[in-house]
């Protein structure tokens, strides 16, 4: 589906290839909702045939066949039945793809964005993307569920009208077909106003900044409260929703006019047939015929409107839909990161990176990483120190391919990272995030993250291994109160110590702890370093800290700053190098020494 194969293809067919399975129930769909829309014009037929049984014996109304009238009222009866029968059934089958569909979308776009690079995420908020996967896949059901099967009978809604207009007097018929006419030219002016174009395709953009703008202001909800900020003071949020507004105001400002010629027109098929008729009923050689023709054409002239209001909203719905569709299908279009063809399993757990060059933002000369070269050993820790911004921690975020390096090489095992299959290197690696973030579930289904095959007494092994187990047994629930919920929070070093858990359910033989440790206080920072030393043992870690009594004991220190690896080797080694990891040591031992004075 993501194939760019798929790029050329129409965006509504492209959704109807999601329908596979289901294409036979939609197609069923449609043929059912043709013959509704067929079926609602036979009670007019109907009328006509009663009306000319009428009229044919207005002199000697005794003379009047009613079982021939009531076998014509039973064909109304019958097909308005039919009808609604049909289109019942329609909508059962079209429901039923649809959610089928949009259940199988749904799961796919969310496999497919966790294959994206962080590059994607970092470029398209949160509230972007769950507009995307919420709103916009809904309306993809609603277009199946309903548009779909209600764009095919409104598309055979005309025909069969065109062919009950000329039945019985082309002359009448052909005043009808005029107002209907000009209003569709009214309502195609107005689609095709450039105003009305642009709002159709801003429509959107507009509504996703609103998305993200909401979700960034709950988001920092902290800051708006702690700064004593109001509702209008975020710009922001504030300035979207007027942007919005405005362009929904100058939306319908350009549209309006040819709106209502169109509604004008449309119900205004009278002011053309009664001249029409008046004329040919004066000219008339056979006045009774004209009489059931003209009175059948003042009847069905009040049938016309539905059915073409509905074809105008079904065009109007296509477009609103297919803006929807290019969205969701952008993000199907985005490749995910690409593996090898020689697919190989990693031959060991050692890390290499080989002349690593990257950048964030390609078009910067400038980039991040510069010649960056070292090994990380099996069994052995290796920390990455540094100032602040100098490039450590997109460093480690290179290693499980959270972003692809320009040029050069990272391989483990021995085996580039690009020919590890996704699966098998998402497996090799454990990432404890100085950000914990933890899903509002059950602890329990929170450390099996970790390994959803894992059975509930390893977890509740690995919540003891980090130290977790004291503090989850006093919740209300133990291991299955939903975090969040009836009074369950967690302080900051406990939630590190479930994802810690979490990390050691995992097992995966490479580690890599982004300043796990940064803002725990003495206590939790022991019971912290216990659980990592747990999770650490036997595993190639790569440790990422500002203080550096913490990794004073690594194998191996390699120093980065502005980019590129300054130096590198053990603390010993390095504090009689005496260079930048020297002078560091220095200052870090100078500002230990000064809290404690
Ligand atoms: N997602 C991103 N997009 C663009 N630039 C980024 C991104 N993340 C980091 N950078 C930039 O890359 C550089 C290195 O950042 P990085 O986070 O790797 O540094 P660090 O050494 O880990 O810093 P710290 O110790 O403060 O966490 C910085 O200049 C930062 O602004």
């Amino acid at each position: 589906m993501s194939d760019s194969t798929n790029k050329k293809t129409g965006d509504i067919r492209w959704l109807l290839q999601l329908a596979e399975t289901k294409k036979a129930n939609l197609l069923l769909a449609c043929l059912l909702s043709v013959f509704s829309a067929a079926l609602s014009f036979a009670p007019y037929v109907c009328v006509y045939f009663i009306l000319r049984v009428i009229l044919e014996n207005s002199g000697n109304l005794a003379g009047i066949s009613f079982s021939s009238v009531g076998i014509y009222a039973w064909v109304a009866l019958g097909t308005v039945i039919l009808g609604l029968l049909f289109s019942f059934l329609s909508s059962v089958l079209s429901h039923g793809a649809a959610y089928k569909i949009l259940f199988e979308l749904r799961m796919k776009f969310a496999g497919h964005i966790s294959q994206l690079p962080m590059g994607f995420h970092t470029s398209n908020s949160t509230g972007k993307l769950r507009k995307l996967m919420d709103e916009n896949v809904e309306k993809l059901e609603l277009f199946i569920a309903h548009q779909l099967p209600d764009a095919v009978g409104s598309l055979a809604s005309p025909v069969v009208m065109l062919v009950v207009l000329f039945l019985f007097d082309w002359r009448m018929g052909l005043a009808c077909l005029v107002p209907i006419v000009l209003s569709f030219m009214a309502q195609a002016g107005s689609l095709a106003n450039p105003e009305s174009k642009e709002f159709m395709e801003s429509f959107q953009d507009l509504q996703d900044k609103m998305n993200s703008s909401a979700v960034e202001y709950v988001r920092g909800i902290y800051v708006v409260k702690a700064f004593n900020q109001t509702v209008f003071s975020f710009r922001k949020f504030h300035d979207t929703i007027l942007a919005y507004k405005d362009s929904a105001i100058r939306y319908t400002h350009s549209v309006k006019n040819s709106y209502c010629a169109f509604l004008v027109l449309l119900n205004s098929v009278f002011l053309f047939l009664l001249p029409v008729g008046i004329l040919i009923g004066s000219r008339a050689a056979d006045y009774q015929a004209f009489a059931i023709a003209f009175l059948f054409y003042l009847i069905f002239s009040m049938g016309i409107a539905g059915p073409v209001s509905k074809l105008m909203y079904v065009f109007v719905q296509g477009f609103m839909v297919s803006s929807s569709i290019k969205r969701v299908r952008g993000v199907f279009d985005t490749p995910v990161l690409s593996v090898g063809v020689n697919r190989e399993k990693p031959r060991g757990n050692g890390i290499s990176f080989e002349h690593v060059f990257f950048s964030y933002n390609k078009d910067d000369a400038k980039g991040t990483l510069h010649d960056i070269s070292f090994t990380a050993e099996p069994g052995q820790v290796t920390a990455l120190v540094g100032p602040s911004g100098s490039g450590k921690s997109t460093i480690a975020q290179l290693i499980p391919r959270f972003w692809d390096i320009d040029s050069g090489q990272i391989a483990i095992g021995g085996v580039n990272i690009t020919d590890i299959a996704l699966d098998d290197l998402m497996q090799s690696v454990s990432f404890v995030f100085q950000d914990v973030f933890l899903f509002q579930k059950s602890i329990l289904e929170n450390i099996k993250i970790g390994n959803e095959t894992a059975s509930d007494e390893d977890a509740v092994w690995a919540a003891k291994a980090a130290m977790c187990h004291e503090f989850i047994e006093r919740l209300p629930d133990g291991y299955h109160s939903v975090l969040g919920s009836k009074g369950t929070y967690l302080s900051g070093g406990e939630r590190q110590r479930v994802v810690i858990a979490r990390a050691i359910l995992k097992n995966a033989p490479i580690v890599i702890l982004d300043e796990a440790t940064a803002f725990a206080d003495p206590e939790n920072e022991q019971k912290i370093q216990l659980a990592l030393e747990k999770l650490m043992k036997h595993k190639t870690v790569i440790v990422i800290a500002h203080r550096l009594s913490t990794i004073k004991n690594a194998d191996k220190i390699i120093v980065v700053d502005e980019g590129r690896i300054a130096e590198q080797g053990t603390h010993e080694e390095l504090i009689r190098y005496g260079a930048k990891y020297g002078h560091m040591w220095d200052v870090y031992s100078k500002a230990l020494n000064w809290k404690l004075a």
